[in-house]
């Protein structure tokens, strides 16, 4: 069953780039796992017990505050990979993960992974990579949280998105990102309704199109010019 959702697992850049010897040694040690829409992965702080791919479904990448408010720091759609930051580290999970849809996973257990380093260390690079893309969308975000508008910071949100979602596109292509306001909203530590506001006006600027929960960038270079 795994099969069918190899060349979607093997999508990402830093998954692509490895000898198809040592894909073939991650996909061995995979097993599937289910979890229904609105269960937990893993919350922040737990023990991590393996990696994930994403072969269906949608994850939601959330903190929350003292007061309880969920924010949202992503949302992460088949084909990507999460959990690799307390398999490296061996301290606690950085952030909760649960599904908004019911999902279909990719787990390699941490025993299974652990004994894989050990034998294939040429697996090394590939994750440094990996780790690497999350360090830098993670100065992104310090970048856009310290110095820019919420405007800025709203573009630079959809751009990420844009990223996340692996979609390797020319330019002139639109994208669509199946997206509520509301999510968009949380992300941004502000309301849906100035989120809404700008939305529209990025629309009315021809940047983009809102329609109901979905969000299409016109242009990717058009909107990053836009700020
Ligand atoms: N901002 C983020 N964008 C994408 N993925 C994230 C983000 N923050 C955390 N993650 C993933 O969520 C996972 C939670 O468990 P880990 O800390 O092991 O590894 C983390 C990353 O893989």
């Amino acid at each position: 069953m795994l099969n069918q959702y190899r060349e979607l697992l093997s999508r990402p850049d830093w998954f692509s780039a490895m000898p198809a010897e040592l894909q073939d040694c991650l996909f061995n040690a995979v097993r599937l796992r289910t979890v229904k829409q609105g269960q937990t992965v893993h919350e922040k702080h737990d023990k991590a017990d393996g990696l994930y791919g994403i072969c269906e479904g949608r994850l939601r990448v959330v903190q929350h505050s003292e007061g309880g408010r969920e924010m949202l720091l992503t949302l992460l759609e088949p084909g990507n990979w999460f959990g690799e930051i307390a398999m490296f580290d061996d301290a606690p999970r950085t952030h909760t993960v649960y599904c908004e849809q019911d999902t279909v996973l990719a787990m390699i257990p941490r025993a299974r992974f652990q004994h894989l380093l050990s034998a294939k260390p040429a697996l090394y690079p590939h994750f440094t990579r990996l780790l690497c893309s999350r360090v830098r969308s993670a100065f992104q975000f310090i970048d856009a949280s310290a110095s820019l508008s919420l405007r800025e910071q709203l573009i630079r949100r959809l751009l990420m998105l844009l990223g996340s979602y692996g979609q390797i596109l020319p330019d002139a292509t639109p994208i669509t990102l199946n997206l509520s306001q509301e999510s968009l909203a949380q992300m941004l530590n502000s309301s849906r309704q100035t989120v809404n506001q700008m939305l529209q006006s990025l629309q009315d600027e021809g940047l983009i199109e809102v329609r109901y929960r979905r969000i299409t960038i016109l242009s990717p270079a058009a909107l990053a010019a836009g700020n």
